[in-house]
């Protein structure tokens, strides 16, 4: 099982969601940005990392939301999400093919990742 982390970062009351390109697995499904924990790494450092890599920014993650064990069938990943602030810089996306900030109430429009669907209800209380 392939451990993963992301992010959902707050701004303005609204969470930043991406859009995976094409070249990448689940092409343009979005998602709430990440990727893979390294060796030895702890969650809250891979996501900072993840994040500063793939979108150019910092954040401060703030609590850890929940896991989602998901079967793909070709892969099985445990991913865990992490409630974060937007600190600072200007999104660069240098991985993915779109990203929007967008309110909770319209999460639900968008074409997310399959493992990433629980986490709605999750947030629920939390933004
Ligand atoms: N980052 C991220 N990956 C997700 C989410 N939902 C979901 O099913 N995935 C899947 C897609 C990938 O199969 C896997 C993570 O891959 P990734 O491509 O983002 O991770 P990475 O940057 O470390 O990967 P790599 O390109 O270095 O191989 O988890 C999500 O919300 N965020």
């Amino acid at each position: 099982m392939i451990e993963v982390v992301c992010a959902v970062i707050l701004k303005d009351d609204k969470i930043l969601i991406a859009q995976r390109s094409e070249e990448m697995k689940l092409p343009l499904k979005w998602e709430f940005p990440g990727g893979k924990l390294n060796k030895g790494e702890d969650e809250e450092r891979a996501i900072v990392r993840e994040i500063k890599e793939e979108l150019n920014i910092e954040i401060s993650p703030l609590k850890r939301i929940s896991s989602n064990i998901h079967d793909y069938g070709s892969i099985k990943i445990k991913l865990t999400a992490y409630l974060c602030d937007y600190i600072a810089g200007e999104i660069k996306l240098l991985e993915h093919k779109d990203f929007k900030f967008v309110g909770y109430e319209n999460l639900k429009d968008y074409d997310l990742a399959d493992a990433d669907i629980p986490f709605i209800e999750n947030l629920k209380t939390l933004v």
